[in-house]
């Protein structure tokens, strides 16, 4: 396991560019597999999940040929339909969260597919069950394998229908859209999430000869059709990052421009930055955070402390709310933060109550931070990165604190930050790998 070594205290200045959104790349990559044409793709990002992901369709039989920096094209003409059952595919499968969404795309074009518990953070409950009865309500039939501990699906021909989903799961509406765009007759689907990944990937569908009504809303209408072809498709920006940078700069009081970001995909989190009194300026499609001394959070309009919540989109994505809760522990002011979503999200806060933050977990859900208006510097400390979105955070309470930190288990920040230690350094940071 490696370890990062931060030396806290510096300001940050100049420009960063975001990656590429692992979260948009993981639904395209698996799109491709619903045609034999080539599809190339643009942005993608060199991050853990992203480049196994990759290999994975590899070794399925697709042919990758990388065509640039971040540029990748993939044909899916055959596939080793015996590599799917074999124990290596269910092994590796299980080391991503973005494998679940090979299954649309496999029972729609190949009429079958198997999945063993997938793998991605360990935040709490992660349940399929949107993903699975969605894929039922097409027609397939899915049984447990109860000695190889997976599911085998399998289809001769997908249905249309309607389908109203349980939840507004983001890889559950993207594996669901995935198997209906090959589907006889029209699919609806209601409360399909609507994240700008999957905008991204019903226009990719689309371009690619789908028939997919309702893009952005959380009402979809799919008409079946007999194939798709190939395409090209360009990443957007990862909003995330895009959100950890704002949080970076604003909590190690630095002036930092964030260029390039895609500024209308990214919602409702700029002003959520906002309400922790964070000033920012869009300038052309770049952010710029001006070196802010103090940040004040706002109360709500009865003067009622804040909450910072998250919601399906359009609402504000769970994926900042760990950056939120750090920047908070530096600002003037105290905030309640909901992480509605995930109910193991919030225990990294441990880590920053050692590092001098005030912070009370209430309960798995929610806590209350209560600023320190940077009077108070977080102390340097010694910790372990339990998931993606918790290690940035704590890499940024690392930044921003007094003396040196070290970070353990840094693979969990490998796996959606693309050489992020590189990146922070050339714009002021001081963190080493080791
Ligand atoms: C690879 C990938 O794309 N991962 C993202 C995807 O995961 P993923 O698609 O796995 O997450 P889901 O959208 O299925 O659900 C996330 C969690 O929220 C709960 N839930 C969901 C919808 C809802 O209306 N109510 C509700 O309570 C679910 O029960 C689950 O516990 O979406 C999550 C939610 O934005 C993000 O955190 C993950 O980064
Ligand atoms: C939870 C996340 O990722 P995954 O769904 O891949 O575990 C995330 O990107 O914040």
């Amino acid at each position: 396991m490696a370890s990062f070594v931060i030396e806290g205290g510096h300001r940050l200045s100049g420009e960063i560019h975001p990656q590429g959104a692992k979260n948009e790349v993981l639904q395209i990559i698996c799109a491709t597999l619903l045609t034999a044409e080539e599809v190339t793709v643009h942005n993608i990002p060199d991050i853990l999940d992203v480049n196994n992901l990759i290999q994975l369709m590899r070794d399925m039989g697709v042919t990758v040929s990388r065509k640039g920096l971040d540029t990748y094209s993939f044909k899916a003409e055959k596939l080793d339909l015996s590599y799917l059952e074999s124990d290596e595919f269910l092994k590796k499968c299980s080391s991503l969260r973005g494998s679940v969404m090979l299954i649309g795309p496999m029972v729609a074009r190949f009429h079958k597919a198997m999945i063993s518990k997938p793998g991605g953070d360990k935040i709490g409950r992660r349940r399929l069950d949107t993903h699975f009865i969605g894929i039922q309500n097409l027609g397939a039939d899915f049984s447990y394998n109860t000695e190889r501990e997976a599911y085998e699906i399998s289809a001769c021909e997908l249905k249309g229908t309607y389908m109203l989903l349980d939840e507004a799961s983001v890889t559950g509406t993207a594996n669901i859209v995935m198997a209906a765009v090959l589907a006889r007759g029209t699919t609806t689907i209601y409360n399909a999430a609507c994240e700008p990944y999957l905008q991204q990937l019903c226009k990719m569908l689309n371009r690619m000869g789908a028939k997919i009504q309702g893009i952005a809303s959380n009402l979809l209408t799919i008409e079946g059709v007999n194939e798709l072809h190939g395409t090209e498709h360009t990443i957007l920006p990862d909003m995330i990052e895009v959100g950890s940078f704002i949080g970076m700069a604003a909590m190690t009081q630095s002036e930092l421009t964030i260029k390039n970001v895609s500024y209308e995909n990214l919602g409702i989190i700029p002003e959520s930055f906002r309400r922790l009194g964070i000033k920012l300026e869009q300038r052309g499609d770049d952010i710029y955070v001006p070196a802010q001394e103090t940040y004040q959070i706002e109360s709500f309009i009865d003067g009622s402390i804040m909450t910072i919540a998250d919601a399906p989109w359009p609402g504000l994505t769970p994926d900042l709310l760990s950056v939120m809760l750090v920047v908070a522990t530096q600002a003037k002011g105290s905030v309640l933060i909901h992480q509605k979503m995930f109910e193991s999200r919030l225990f990294f806060v441990d880590k920053l109550i050692d590092m001098g933050a005030q912070i009370i977990l209430c309960d798995p859900h929610r806590a209350v931070v209560i600023g320190h208006n940077h009077a108070m510097r977080l102390r340097g400390g010694n910790m372990t990165s339990p998931d993606i979105r918790a290690g940035i955070a704590l890499l940024i309470a690392a930044m921003s604190a007094e003396g040196s930190s070290r970070i353990h288990n840094i693979e969990q920040i490998d796996r959606g930050y693309q050489d992020i230690e590189r990146r922070l350094n050339a714009i002021g940071a001081r963190i080493t790998r080791i």
